[in-house]
Parts: C-alpha cells; structure tokens; sequence
C-alpha cells in the first residue's frame, strides 16, 4: 500500500481472520485495514465471502446459527469479538444498509426515529430527523409528508430513508451491502454521490457486483476470490487490497487485473 495508509487511523484491523458456517469454512486467512474517513469496496466474483466479511464488521454474522469467527478483528484497537463487547452496542457504532432498501412499514418520521427511540433518545427527536433527512438529500422530498409511509416512497427514496435510519444514530462506520443493485442509473448515481458526501463524517464498508462503481466511489478495493476445495466445497480469501487506483490501473496480482478487466467472474 502507498505511504499515505500508515499516516491514516485504523478503524478496523483484520488479522488472520476465518469465518465458518458450521464445519464449512467460508473464508479464509484475511488480513487488511480499514482506514477512518475512507470508503472501502470489496469486490470478487460470488460466493467469496465478500458479504460474510461485511457482517463480520458489525457482528452481524452473530445472528446465524452456525457461524464462527476466528482469528483477530480489532476495532479502533479493542476486540471487536472480545468477552465484553456487546454485540448489540457495536451495531449502533456501526451500522448497516442493505441490498433491498427495506423501511419499516411506519412512517418516514418513525422510520428515522427508530433507532433512537430504540435506544433510548427522545431529546430533540424532530432536529435529529430532520437532521438525518438533510444529510441523505431526502429532507426537500419529504418534509411536507413526514407522516407518509417510508413504504410509499420510490426504491432510490427507500434505499435514502434507510441510510437517514442508518446515520440517525450517528454511527462511526457504514457497512453498505450492493446499496444499488436494486436501483436505476439515476437513483445509483443519488446514492453514489451521497457516498462521496457521508465519507467525510463516516468510514464506509461497500460490497458491490459493480465494477465501475467501485472504481468511482472507493478510494481502496479489497479484491476477493474463492477456490475449490477437495470436498467440493469453495473458500473465499482475499487476493490483494490497495488503493483503487492502484488497483484498476496497476494491480499487483495477475487474478486481480484478470477480473477487473472482465476476463474471468
Ligand atoms: N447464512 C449462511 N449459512 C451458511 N452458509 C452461508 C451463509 N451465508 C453465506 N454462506 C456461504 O458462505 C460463502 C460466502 O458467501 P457470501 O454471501 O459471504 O459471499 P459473497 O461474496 O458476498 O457472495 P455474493 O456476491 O453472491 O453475494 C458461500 O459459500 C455461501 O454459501
């Protein structure tokens, strides 16, 4: 990596990390950073693990009966994983937004506010969704219509009002899983612009199938693949992380220059 990463702060540090889904090991032996203030892309053909790592993040893999995690996943220097860690506390720090923009069937207000009354927020619950509703660019479409159903809004308005439920907690990190696979060009490029924007206050993790987009909106990509096993099975590792510059233009790895320019996934 280029000098600039040592003089960045480490959100996360993964160190010899596997991840297990029962006795299958889906990933294997990965180690990188993620660097604060940065937008991470992770990218690989499917079934690499690229998603299991993600939840890794936030501890959301805990919910899968079945699923371990070994090996060392240091968040701003703590165990992520550690005895006293409750899981419940890391994934208001860090939160989530998925593949299939998902507003609870409430109204947008109650969409927003949901985490913080969850959590025990009343103070000043009118500016704080107002606040989150500006920060996702939502707030002109919306604010006449504050009690409508988050339901009702359009699939690029649904995947804004998550983020706004998202960012309400005024998390540290970002964990976005295919954000945009299900949106048009237009509400994409909403989205993508948004990013741009969010990464000043927030470090962002984004898996995506969109090779272009990673390239536009990641200033690292974590590059991912998976290998057959003898028993048939596959397990995901990763190739090689860098700057996506580097890794677009000048990838160390032979399999990484091989999927970015379409020659195999
Ligand atoms: N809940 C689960 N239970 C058991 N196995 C799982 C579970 N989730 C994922 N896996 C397995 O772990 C491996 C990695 O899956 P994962 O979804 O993390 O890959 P991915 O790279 O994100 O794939 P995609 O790009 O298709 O979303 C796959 O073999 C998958 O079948």
């Amino acid at each position: 990596m280029s000098s600039t990463v040592v003089e960045t702060r480490r959100v996360f540090e993964v160190k010899n990390l596997d991840v297990y889904y029962g006795d299958t090991r889906a990933l294997r032996d990965v180690t990188m950073d993620i660097l604060e203030g940065q937008i991470t892309a992770l990218i690989g053909p499917s079934g690499c693990g690229k998603s299991t790592l993600l939840r890794c993040f936030n501890r959301t893999n805990d919910l899968i009966p079945g699923a371990e995690v070994k090996g060392e996943l240091n968040y701003r220097g703590q165990k992520l994983y550690g005895k006293e860690v409750n899981p419940i506390v890391v994934r208001r720090r860090i939160g989530m937004v998925f593949q299939q923009p998902n507003p609870f069937p409430k109204s947008i207000f109650d969409n927003v506010a949901y985490g913080l009354r969850v959590n025990g927020i009343r103070d000043r619950l009118n500016e704080r969704v107002e606040t989150a509703l500006k920060d996702v660019g939502l707030w002109d479409e919306v604010k006449d219509n504050l009690k409508k159903l988050g339901t009702s809004l359009s699939g690029g308005q649904k995947q804004r009002l998550c983020i706004a439920r998202a960012i309400a907690l005024q998390p540290d990190v970002i964990l976005m899983d295919e954000p945009c696979s299900a949106l048009d060009p237009i509400s994409t490029k909403r989205i993508e612009d948004l990013m741009n924007n969010l990464k000043e206050k927030y470090t962002i993790v984004i898996v995506t199938h969109n090779m272009q987009q990673a390239s536009r909106v990641a200033d690292y990509t974590a590059f991912f693949n998976a290998e057959a096993l003898d028993n048939g099975g596959r397990v995901g590792y990763l190739v090689e992380v860098d700057t996506t510059e580097k890794m677009f233009h000048d990838a160390t790895d032979e399999r990484t220059r091989d999927y970015i320019s379409g020659r195999f996934g």
